[in-house]
């Protein structure tokens, strides 16, 4: 068996997003993916997602140049190599990730994102190679299906007139009577039993009262509220005592450890975070400050799988909670996020995941929900086959694109609604 890298493809694509409102503003009709494949000298070839924004693109060309003879055995050595591959410092300085949605932004944390999806693709080789799935490689699963939240946003029916896009089924959720009506069909077409909003967007009250009618129209399902930290640390204090009782978890509704920290400690209601706690640097002092009870991993940016289970392994010491957050994306990483997820004993909250929201992909099968949950695949591999003609439809739409949505911008989206519109300062209430 040979298992060194003879060929690297890299194909960055745009799919089609809904108008789904965040506090930054609001989806652009496409969004960038980038699609990695790696080929052994058997002519093996798995495949891997990430972020597909040029900063990634830049450094995923240099790094995957490297990667010719790499055996797809040594994940290891990924991050060796990585290392070695410049970053530009305008990228990273001063910056945080699509306005803030992510946390920070740090070279190591670009790399990381850059190398998890080599690091799929390597397993998903590796793993068709050795006739093992990728839960087997990564020491096998505990469960056979994973479960899923469903991720509700507020949304308009279409985007705005004139703008080039593809129609959603969905409708508006504008109120709290469209965002219970949101999770009925969520309920309805996936079978989520847990509902996440992503708030931000309307002033807190406007929020609160949607989850109210969620807990009235489901009653006992937990439900999560996410403003991506746009409110104050008293609008905080203020939202969670009102939710408490029906709060699965608050995410984020402030920015940073010590706002964080403050709400955690004057409520008592548990605090999820993909935003304070993006990189193992930040861990020590969020934990030690009670900052957050719940992380949720987003493999693209903590740099693997691998990764991932040794972040879960963190959050297991210091009695800290762990699921996983999601963006826009397709469904290897679907399939690779449901891997991870079978093999983390302490997972023990619903997972989100964008994929409903996504109409397109790159594979032959799209992967389903079946009462919220995604069975895991025994199958060699991530046990998915890309389809090819999809993937060149996609890069056609990148390649054909001026630049305009090669990288998200979700204000530059609202003001074409809105020209007034600037990304709001936080935190907005
Ligand atoms: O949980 C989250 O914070 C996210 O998924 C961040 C995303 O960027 C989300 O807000 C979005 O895509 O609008
Ligand atoms: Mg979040």
């Amino acid at each position: 068996m040979n298992l060194a890298i003879t060929d690297v493809r890299l194909t960055p694509i745009l799919v089609a997003d809904p108008p789904l409102l965040n506090t930054q503003g609001v989806h652009q009709p496409y969004t960038p993916r980038l699609i990695v494949e790696v080929v052994t000298a058997d002519g093996v070839t798995g495949v891997g997602e990430t972020y597909g924004d040029a900063k990634y693109l830049e450094l995923a060309r240099p790094f995957a140049e490297r990667l010719k003879g790499h055996q797809v055995s040594d994940l290891n050595g990924l991050f060796t190599l990585a290392d070695q591959v410049a970053v530009d410092r305008s990228r990273v300085e001063n910056a945080v990730d699509v306005g803030g949605l992510r946390g920070v932004q740090t070279a190591d944390k670009l790399r990381l994102s850059v190398v998890s999806a080599f690091e799929v693709a390597c397993l998903d080789a590796l793993g068709k190679a050795l006739g093992l799935p990728v839960h087997a490689l990564l020491g096998g699963k505990v469960r056979d299906a994973v479960e899923y939240s469903a991720y509700l946003f507020y949304k308009w029916a279409d985007h705005p007139e004139g703008v080039p896009a593809e129609k959603d089924d969905w409708g508006a959720a504008v109120d709290p009577a469209g965002v219970v009506e949101q999770a009925r069909r969520f309920k309805e077409r996936y079978g989520f039993t847990s509902f996440k909003l992503k708030g931000g967007v309307f002033p807190p009250d406007e929020e609160v009262a949607a989850v109210r009618a969620l807990a009235e129209a489901f009653p006992g399902h937990p439900l999560r509220l996410d403003p991506n930290g746009a409110w104050s640390v008293e609008a905080s204090v203020k939202v969670a005592r009102e939710l408490r009782d029906v709060l699965e978890y608050l995410e984020d509704p402030a920015l940073g450890t010590p706002a964080m920290a403050e709400v955690a400690e004057r409520t008592g209601v548990p605090l999820a975070t993909n935003m304070c706690v993006t990189t193992f640097a930040e861990i020590k002092e969020a934990f030690t400050k009670g900052a957050v009870q719940v992380v949720l991993s987003d493999h693209h940016y903590w740099g693997g799988l691998r990764n991932t289970q040794q972040l879960a392994a963190v959050c297991r010491t210091f009695g800290v909670g762990v699921s996983m957050h999601s963006n826009t994306h397709l469904g290897i990483s679907l399939a690779a996020m449901t891997h991870v997820a079978a093999t983390v004993p302490n997972l023990h909250h619903a997972c989100d995941s964008h994929y409903p929201w996504q109409s397109e992909d790159v594979l032959t099968e799209r992967l389903t929900f079946e009462g919220g949950k995604v069975a895991v695949s025994d199958a060699p591999g991530l046990g998915v086959e890309l389809d090819r003609e999809r993937l060149a439809v996609l890069h056609r739409r990148w390649l054909d694109d001026d630049g305009a949505l090669r990288d998200r911008d979700d204000a530059a989206a609202m003001r074409i609604a809105d020209p007034e519109w600037v990304t709001p300062s936080m935190p907005r209430w």
